[in-house]
């Protein structure tokens, strides 16, 4: 595994006798661990702006003000609506909810640690983008981060356990 995720298994011996079905064991539980946690993610409020391609000119309830003021909504960084080309000009790699649940439903993670860096992206470009530590959206990313971290670091622990028991139970034959 080349990058270290979150909360790398404490080296604890992992007894994986017999079915591989049980959850410590199974280097594919991370999947449906990983779906369930999407799941969760999306039944969350906080996620509604980062669950589509981020493009305020279609949701003027999302521009971000500095204070609370009742006249039409000044996107934080720009005047007009062009908003969106600003996010393209300020983000290299857009990522949202979408993206990733369609990788995942799709097979195309290799590992949790993949799926873990996508969703990474999301909240790194959401903190990139924001020129205002308590604007609405960004406030909503920490709390979807935070809920995320709460959740991935046991998903990649079991999967990391469960790929050291694999190496340990098949002993090579050179
Ligand atoms: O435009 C969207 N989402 C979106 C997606 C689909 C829509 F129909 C409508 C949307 F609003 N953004 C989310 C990402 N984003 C930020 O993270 C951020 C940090 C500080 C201020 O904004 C910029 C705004």
């Amino acid at each position: 595994l080349d990058s270290d995720g979150p909360g790398t298994s404490s080296g604890r011996r992992v007894k994986c006798r017999g079915r591989r079905q049980s959850l410590k064991c199974n280097p594919d539980a991370w999947k449906k661990q990983c779906k369930e946690l999407l799941s969760l993610i999306y039944e969350r409020e906080d996620s509604e702006p980062f669950r589509q391609p981020a493009d305020l000119l279609s949701y003027p309830g999302y521009q971000e003000q500095e204070g609370e003021s009742s006249e039409s909504v000044v996107p934080e960084r720009q005047q007009d609506s062009s908003l969106s080309e600003d996010y393209q000009d300020v983000i290299d790699t857009p990522v949202d909810f979408s993206t990733v649940k369609e990788t995942l439903e799709a097979g195309n993670y290799g590992s949790p640690l993949e799926f873990y860096k996508d969703v990474r992206q999301i909240f790194n470009n959401s903190k990139a983008y924001t020129s205002n530590k308590k604007s609405r959206i960004y406030s909503m990313m920490l709390r979807l981060s935070a809920l995320f971290e709460s959740r991935i670091k046991n998903i990649i622990s079991e999967y990391k356990s469960a790929i050291q028991s694999q190496k340990r139970r098949r002993p090579r034959y050179r």
